[in-house]
């Protein structure tokens, strides 16, 4: 059975971690190492099953593969999860062993933040592999990667919102943010300075409250954010949150933001299109943070890493070029973009 899963989109490997002493569940999946070694983030968080922390490290692992590919970088995918609550398991020991693991892959995966996980983790972790990223500046790396992250999410909603509204101006603009931690914080900083109103929902009511005094954002409960009245849907807590449900909920005219998988499924996005909302494609859109650190791996320069994280801007805008073009789904048109450069360089 797992290996029908793996099968189903070509998986490389599935490497299951214990360690009774420490408690340490981890599961690292590499999804595809065409390109370079497999780098992405280190997600932990209280799955309510194996099954359920399989199936999320599979599709976070493949959407890794897609956004480094859609990136330009020579990095290929995966990623981790840890499982169990980030409140309650976390040691030295139990990173450290973590870490010894991910040493014996010799460099075939690379770890960094995600969901639960912070630099301080990455840099314990650190202590037992060099596989470790998302490091402080003074261990060469380019610190949290959370700003970079929502910088090119930033970048990528103004991009759609061109296509959407003709003007990439987002004053008075109204932006539903679902989820306001690492990234989304940022990011309404910088959607707050734009001009635009913020409404904004988090099972973490402290989050909430940092956004309402610092950003004037409208709190509302963490269902009610799909019916907000707004322009521009801003998805950045945790994946699928774009499904048959919530789409017959949405108003506004713009899907883009930091979460992962946002999409149920494939179908989501072409739903999204016939509702004539602008879907930019997650992958594209939060590739920040990943930029950022593949920057570091060659010695961290900022203004190096943010201008490419600026690229994100005209990159929406070429695949939504490429969707008009092949009458396809935005979703349909940056896997096609991803996989034909993964292609090539089978073919090269
Ligand atoms: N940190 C990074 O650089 C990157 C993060 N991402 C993705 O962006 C998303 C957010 O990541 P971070 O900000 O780093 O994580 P985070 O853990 O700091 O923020 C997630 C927020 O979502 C909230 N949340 C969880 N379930 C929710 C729900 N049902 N409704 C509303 N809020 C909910 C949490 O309480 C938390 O405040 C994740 O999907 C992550 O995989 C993607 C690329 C890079
Ligand atoms: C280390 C991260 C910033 C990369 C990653 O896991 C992601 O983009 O989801």
């Amino acid at each position: 059975m797992i290996f029908d899963k793996l099968a189903q989109y070509d998986y490389e490997q599935l490497v299951f971690c214990q360690d009774e002493e420490t408690g340490l569940k981890a599961i690292i999946a590499i999804h595809d190492t065409t390109l370079g070694p497999s780098l992405g983030g280190l997600r932990i968080w209280p799955y309510q099953s194996d099954e359920e922390a399989i199936i999320d490290v599979l599709r976070l692992s493949r959407g890794m593969t897609y956004k480094s590919a859609i990136s330009d970088l020579n990095l290929g995918g995966g990623k981790a999860v840890i499982i169990g609550d980030p409140k309650e398991i976390k040691s030295e020991e139990l990173f450290r062993t973590f870490g010894r693991f991910i040493e014996g892959l010799n460099g075939r995966y690379i770890t960094g933040e995600d969901v639960g996980s912070t630099v301080e983790d990455m840099e314990t972790i650190r202590k037992e592999t060099k596989y470790a990223t998302g490091v402080s500046p003074e261990l060469g790396g380019c610190g949290n990667p959370s700003p970079f992250t929502a910088h090119g999410v930033y970048k990528g909603i103004k991009s759609a919102a061109l296509k959407a509204f003709g003007t990439d101006d987002l004053t008075g603009k109204t932006i539903a943010v679902q989820g306001v931690g690492n990234v989304a914080y940022n990011l309404c900083r910088k959607l707050h300075e734009d001009g635009a109103n913020l409404v904004v929902s988090d099972i973490n009511k402290d989050n909430v409250q940092k956004a309402v005094t610092e950003f004037g954002a409208t709190e509302v409960d963490v269902d009610a954010i799909y019916d907000v009245d707004c322009d521009i849907f801003a998805p950045c807590a945790m994946g699928a949150s774009i499904n048959d449900d919530t789409i017959a909920r949405l108003k506004a005219k713009v899907v883009a933001g930091a979460a992962n998988n946002q999409l149920k499924d494939a179908r989501h996005g072409e739903l999204l299109q016939e509702k004539g909302i602008v879907y930019a494609p997650d992958y594209v859109v939060n590739a920040g943070g990943i930029i950022a650190i593949e920057d570091a791996l060659h010695g961290f320069e900022h203004e190096r890493a943010m201008e490419k994280i600026d690229a994100i801007y005209d990159k929406v805008q070429q695949i939504f070029e490429y969707a008009e073009k092949e009458n396809v789904a935005t979703n349909i048109a940056a896997d096609r973009l991803a996989e034909e450069r993964i292609r090539k360089a089978k073919e090269a």
